[in-house]
């Protein structure tokens, strides 16, 4: 996929290394928003689109996307920050396959921000280099996980929102996925109790592979309420929120008092047509003197490269463990995408082309 010749011929090849004479054209393929998600995302909510790239000019890079990242917050922004036709909103790590950018080798590889596309020109400004100490065989698609976004968002949320102590507890929830699996690894790297929760027990068995104190299927137990007291009688000091919705509402009635509430993520109800109603989080806000923030990761951009290396040091010490759902092939990515809002995915689910 991806690259097309002129006249009859079809070439798998870089368009640099054709002899003079013989002009390539370099088709992507990218996957648009055809039509607003109305509820659930649909199949014919995606459209596949071909997109023919103009030769590179001076300054330019060619890029192939060699992985790609399928995240929740795509639901939510697509609302807020796309129109129908426009190419859906992503990440991917791509690899350099022509350059006319002195700066940028060719078969460098780099994490873009250009949606859901096979190929992509680019001046090379909003291309993010993975850090210069990646080790040859740390999969390069962990800089879309663990040391990527998802993992900056842990890093930051857990320092700086949650402000969590040696000696305190700390409640995840979506725990087995991209942010959640790191937030109680380096929950537990800070010298805390970590309780997680899952929505299958495949979930909870590898919360408890990688080290959580306590794990359980929230979708299986009795009473939510009795798991969580039951997890930690003593209660929460922080919770690190991914969900949101019926479980945030419960789960605030367990903080201990002055407990912080980082509010990270809402996908419980990113799919709703009609927004949730209460119970509502003065109360126990006011009587536990609760702080609650919600945050973007991008908030500390300025201190991304921190939070790399620190994660990356993790990982290859072995404190970090990483899992990753693998989707082959770019034109499974609106699956991919669905079945990661349904759960499917343990760690982070990236698709690759
Ligand atoms: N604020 C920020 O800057 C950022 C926020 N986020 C947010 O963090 C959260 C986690 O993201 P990420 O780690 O990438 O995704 P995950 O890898 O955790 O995948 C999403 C998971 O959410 C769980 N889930 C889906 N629907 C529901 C539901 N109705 N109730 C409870 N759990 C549900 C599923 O796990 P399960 O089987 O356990 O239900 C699913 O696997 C999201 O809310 C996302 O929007 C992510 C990045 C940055
Ligand atoms: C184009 C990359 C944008 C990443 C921002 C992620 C913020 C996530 C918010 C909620 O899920």
């Amino acid at each position: 996929m991806g690259f097309r010749g002129f006249g009859s011929a079809c070439f798998q090849l870089q368009r640099g290394s054709l002899s003079p004479g013989i002009q390539m054209m370099v088709v992507a393929s990218a996957w648009i928003l055809k039509k607003h998600f109305d509820g659930f995302p649909k199949t014919s909510d995606f459209e596949l689109k071909k997109i023919e790239l103009p030769d590179l000019k001076d300054g330019e890079l060619l890029l192939e996307s060699v992985f790609l990242s399928v995240d929740p917050y795509m639901r939510p922004y697509s609302r807020r920050y796309m129109k129908e036709g426009d190419i859906m909103i992503g990440t991917q790590v791509a690899r350099i396959v022509e350059s006319k950018n002195p700066a940028f080798a060719v078969g460098t590889f780099v994490v873009g921000h250009t949606g859901w596309r096979t190929h992509f020109i680019s001046d090379g400004k909003d291309l993010q280099l993975l850090p210069s100490n990646w080790p040859e065989s740390l999969p390069k698609s962990l800089a879309l996980g663990t040391v990527g976004m998802p993992g900056l968002t842990a890093y930051f949320g857990l320092l700086e929102v949650c402000k969590m102590k040696p000696g305190e507890t700390v409640l995840v929830n979506a725990a087995a996925g991209a942010v959640g699996s790191v937030v109680g690894q380096l929950a537990k790297i800070g010298g805390c109790k970590v309780v997680g929760c899952a929505g299958s027990d495949d979930k909870v068995a590898y919360l408890k592979k990688i080290g959580f104190d306590e794990a359980f299927n929230y979708r299986t137990v009795k009473s939510l309420d009795e798991a969580l007291s039951k997890a930690s009688p003593d209660g929460y000091d922080c919770f690190f929120d991914n969900v949101g919705g019926e479980f945030a509402s419960v789960a605030i009635n367990q903080m201990k008092k002055y407990g912080r509430i980082a509010v990270c993520g809402a996908i419980s109800q990113y799919n709703d047509s009609v927004p949730q109603k209460g119970p509502y989080v003065q109360i126990p806000m006011i009587f536990k003197e609760l702080q609650m923030e919600g945050f973007i990761v991008s908030r500390w951009s300025n201190r991304r490269e921190e939070g790399l290396q620190a994660l990356l040091k993790w990982v290859v010490e072995g404190k970090v463990k990483c899992h990753e759902q693998v989707t082959e092939g770019f034109e499974n990515m609106p699956m991919a995408f669905m079945g990661m809002l349904k759960g499917e995915n343990l760690g982070k689910a990236v698709v690759k082309v």
